[in-house]
């Protein structure tokens, strides 16, 4: 399976290509409108998020409620676009342009892509940056991700996401008895976290952020449970499953770092406290007495749940706005103010989850070779017999 996405913030609408879905899967549209909806909610976001209702249209690869085998094309309109015609119009305007459509954003923000886009690719208006560096994409990467989702559950994977920290504010409880506990308790929760002590706090301090014309960070962790052993490689580096999810991460707008298990806090602990020791029965076969490593041993997961955690840093865009340099006349400035989140971290754990699942679904689908949704789950379910029987 792969997947194109294109589409500029303030454009008309965002469209992605995915390819290699196998067929006779069930796919509605209503699949992939729950989690566009996950996703603009979230404490923390701007105005932007009161005028899209993100919805989908399946326009391609699948017939009477089932796919095809062939393409699917996804698109989402941007509500949005409708006040930005002339500034975001293909054809050239006409002479008579307003001085609104010439404005040129030339004051960068630092932090977000501005400078960098526009010395790479020669623009002097860095709207011409923003409308694609902008994390609106990300949208039409949840709608992949719900297919991803949607084969996954087929074959009996589950997987969830939620916040673990927002501005150093941890979330204290961390025990869940089931994946869909979890699930639930975070669905309910504005800031996607089900330490409710913890949730109360964030909120504050995304207010207090707000209020200061500043921005916030954090943490979110995604878990994926009933994962066949043995997806990803150690044969070659670009077979590792666990680098594969890491680089997905990271290509998250404003995510910084990603761990796996206990992460950087196994750089403090001796050897003993790490690996996870190796038990069996006949009921299960091999387990694990802990998972410390999150899921994976030399690029491939072990069966038990993967654990990952990614940072997000702070949004670049300031109602405060930082120190910059207008490009055109190169005097000091301050960066140039853009409507703005001051927090995403709650929106960008349903992003993680899109991400994770989609390099999931990929690596089973490469895995197992399949053409069509009942040949996957037999083979997913032969995967776990082979394992238990080893
Ligand atoms: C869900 C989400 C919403 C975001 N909203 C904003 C925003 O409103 N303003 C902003 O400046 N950055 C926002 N960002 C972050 C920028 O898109 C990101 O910092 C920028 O593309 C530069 O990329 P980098 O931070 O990965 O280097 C958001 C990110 C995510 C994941
Ligand atoms: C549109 C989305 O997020 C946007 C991401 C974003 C950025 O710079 O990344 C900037 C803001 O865009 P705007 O300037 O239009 O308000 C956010 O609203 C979205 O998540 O759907």
């Amino acid at each position: 399976m792969r997947y194109f996405t294109a589409g500029e913030s303030h454009g008309p609408q965002l469209t992605a290509i995915i390819e290699g879905v196998p067929a006779n899967l069930s796919l509605s549209t209503d699949d992939i409108d729950v989690e566009l909806i996950r996703r603009q909610k979230g404490y923390g976001r701007g105005r932007r998020m009161q005028i899209e209702k993100d919805r989908v249209q399946i326009v391609s690869g699948v017939r009477h409620g089932k796919t095809l085998g062939s393409p699917i094309t996804l698109v989402v309109e941007n509500k949005d676009w409708k006040h930005w015609t002339s500034i975001m119009a293909i054809e050239p305007l006409p002479s008579e342009e307003s001085d609104e459509v010439k404005r040129k954003i030339s004051r960068p923000r630092p932090g977000h892509a501005d400078l960098a886009g526009a010395i790479k690719y020669g623009h002097r208006d860095m709207r011409n940056v923003l409308e694609r560096s902008s994390a609106r994409e990300t949208t039409i990467r949840v709608a992949v991700g719900a297919v991803a989702k949607t084969i996954l559950k087929q074959c009996n994977i589950n997987i969830a996401g939620h916040v673990v920290e927002i501005a150093g504010i941890t979330a204290e409880e961390q025990s869940y008895a089931t994946l869909d506990e979890l699930k639930e308790r975070t669905e309910n929760s504005p800031v996607r976290c089900f330490d409710v002590k913890a949730e109360k706090k964030m909120m504050e301090a995304i207010d207090e952020a707000k209020n200061a014309g500043d921005s916030i960070g954090g943490i979110v962790e995604v878990i994926v449970e009933g994962i066949p052993t043995g997806l990803g490689s150690y044969v070659h580096n670009d077979r590792k499953l666990d680098s594969k999810i890491a680089q997905a991460m990271i290509s998250i707008n404003a995510f910084k770092g990603v761990e796996f298990g206990l992460g950087f806090e196994m750089s403090k602990l001796p050897g003993s406290k790490v690996h996870d020791e190796i038990i069996w029965n006949k009921e299960k076969g091999y387990e694990r007495r802990t998972n410390r490593l999150g899921g994976f041993e030399g690029g491939m997961t072990t069966g038990m749940p993967i654990i990952v955690r990614g940072v997000m840093k702070p949004i670049p865009t300031l109602y405060k706005p930082l120190q910059s340099v207008d490009i055109e006349t190169k005097e000091p400035y301050l960066a140039s103010i853009e409507r703005s989140d001051s927090c995403a971290v709650p929106s960008a754990s349903v992003v993680a989850e899109a991400v994770v699942a989609i390099e999931v679904a990929k690596s089973i689908l490469e895995t197992y070779g399949v053409d069509r949704m009942d040949q996957l789950i037999e083979r997913v379910e032969q995967a776990h017999k082979w394992a238990k029987e080893f």
